[in-house]
């Protein structure tokens, strides 16, 4: 195959033997124009960072011998974390109980209590503090800070008041600090986790033995890990991605391609002939890359036809929550259909699981619903918010837990599905024929002060996802709203 103008630019520039950052536009041909590179120089060894194991391994049947394809946590690994990594699965309650969490914090007899936002006092349980104390030691891994510091214990819905936070981090700090100290001791208790080794070996100053290094995906990258790929200054530092498609910063996932052309004065090249999908498609998501000002706009590719209006049977319905998507599962199956949601049912269970402890009096560790005293306080919480705790809340309200977990336990495999389901973050890198948009991705209301129908970019960036996931037939019926929008934040 011939490289476009925009696939030699990009080949030449590596050529030049300097760091570099490529933005790739969805369906532009990204994996093609890598292969290029590393063709173009074959005496060199270069290290190809994925952002997952599938996409490592099929990386490493298609890419020259020259090319080390794997993740960021395979380049970590030391045989040595097998015995920790391997241990039975630990609950919170049973991870509480081998650090001994009370003994930490100095209680003796009835379990501490702090205020919520919504009224109750909520009782911390050994449980509870522990699963925020390892939430704390997650996002502390996804950073490059070399401490656990306040910053790190995540926000929970209802606790985010000054009184309920102080009184949170006052518990959730020590613990998490134990229990890091637990988890770099060889004769700890607690199980390790990927995230824990990679942040070991990140503290511990890595160097890769290899003349080049390909970031992909770079548009969201863990800090942790760029910060270790921005330091092999023996190396010639490649960051692939496409900045309009970041979609995880709310997990704490920022732009690589930002620090590399920040960090490393990197010029940025552009790949924008898409070879996904025709026209049709391609002015749709320009639209929304309109909306949230991206630079980038893409071609269609003249010879593929695609259309954009309503598709009756898609192969795909792309859903903005995950309650979302376990309605839509749920009307396929009721309608007959063999029906497949992406990443599986074990979300959506965990969620129903969490509702039903609280309906029945009892606390929950899930981190979406632990800062609620009780099942009512979600469902007032949900009145006042638009987010996904509303489409949750309907969602069991509507059928009961008992329904939401046999549909669950219904799903097939992608293969065998007649319908696929996925959340739009989940369907991050993949493709499907046909694909319709599922009608919770609601628009913004006005804001109340600059009266401005504000849309939060990550969004917008969420939008463009969604639509650029399919090849020939798009729905995108439910953001008809896009034109409404006058203003975008963040
Ligand atoms: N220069 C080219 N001429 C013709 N077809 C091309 C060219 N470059 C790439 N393609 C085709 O485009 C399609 C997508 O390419 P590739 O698999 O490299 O993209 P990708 O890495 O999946 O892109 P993205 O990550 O953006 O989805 C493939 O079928 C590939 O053969």
């Amino acid at each position: 195959m011939d490289p476009t103008p925009e696939q030699r630019d990009a080949i030449d520039t590596y050529g030049d033997g300097i760091d570099l950052v490529l933005q790739a536009g969805a369906g532009c041909g990204k994996s093609s124009t890598l292969k290029m590179i590393a063709k173009s120089d074959p005496r060199r060894n270069m290290a190809y960072v994925a952002y997952n194991k599938a996409i490592a391994a099929d990386a490493s049947r298609s890419f020259p011998a020259t090319v080390l394809c794997k993740t960021g946590h395979a380049l970590a690994f030391d045989p040595r974390h097998l015995p920790r990594l391997n241990m039975p699965r630990q609950t919170a309650h049973a991870a509480a109980q081998a650090l001994d969490v009370k003994r930490i914090l100095g209680i003796i007899g009835s379990t501490p209590s702090i205020p919520t936002d919504v009224g109750p006092r909520k009782p911390m349980t050994g449980k509870i503090i522990m699963r925020a104390a390892l939430d704390t030691i997650e996002r502390w891994c996804h950073s490059s800070d070399p401490e656990i510091r306040k910053w790190h214990v995540p926000q929970y819905d209802g606790l985010t008041g000054e009184q309920p936070r102080t009184e949170l981090l006052a518990l959730v700090l020590p613990v998490a600090l134990a229990a890091w100290a637990d988890l770099t001791d060889e004769t700890g208790v607690l199980k390790l986790s990927h995230d824990h080794y990679l942040k070991m070996w990140a503290l511990s100053g890595p160097k890769l033995q290899t003349d080049v290094v390909l970031l992909d995906e770079a548009q969201d990258t863990n800090d942790v890990l760029s910060a270790v790929l921005l330091d092999q200054d023996h190396a010639q530092r490649i960051a692939v991605g496409d900045s309009a498609q970041q979609i995880y910063s709310w997990r704490g996932a920022n732009d690589a391609l930002a620090r590399f052309v920040r960090e490393l004065g990197a010029p940025e090249l552009t790949l924008s002939q898409s070879f996904r999908f025709g026209p049709a498609i391609a002015a749709e998501a320009n639209r929304w890359l309109r909306v949230i000002d991206a630079p980038l706009r893409l071609t269609g590719y003249d010879q593929a036809d695609s259309t954009v209006g309503p598709v009756a049977n898609p192969d795909a319905i792309l859903c903005r929550s995950n309650s979302g998507a376990m309605g839509i599962v749920m009307e396929g199956l009721a309608a007959g259909r063999s029906v497949a949601l992406v990443g599986g049912g074990g979300d959506i269970k965990s969620l129903a699981w969490a509702a039903e402890a609280l309906q029945s009096g009892q606390p929950t560790d899930h981190p979406e619903l632990m800062g609620f005293p009780s099942w009512d306080a979600v469902c007032e919480y949900a009145e006042e918010e638009d987010g996904s705790l509303k489409v949750l809340v309907k969602l069991i309200n509507e059928h009961g837990t008992g329904p939401i977990l046999a549909a669950a336990d219904a799903l097939v495999a992608e293969n065998r599905a007649e319908l696929v389901v996925s959340t739009a973050h989940k369907a991050k890198g993949r493709e499907w024929p046909a694909v319709r948009i599922h009608s919770d991705f609601r628009a913004p209301k006005p804001d109340p002060k600059s009266g401005h129908i504000l849309l939060p970019r990550e969004e917008g960036r969420l939008a463009y996802v969604a639509v650029t996931r399919a090849r020939q037939r798009l729905d995108a019926e439910a953001f008809a709203w896009v034109d409404t929008i006058t203003a975008v934040s963040g």
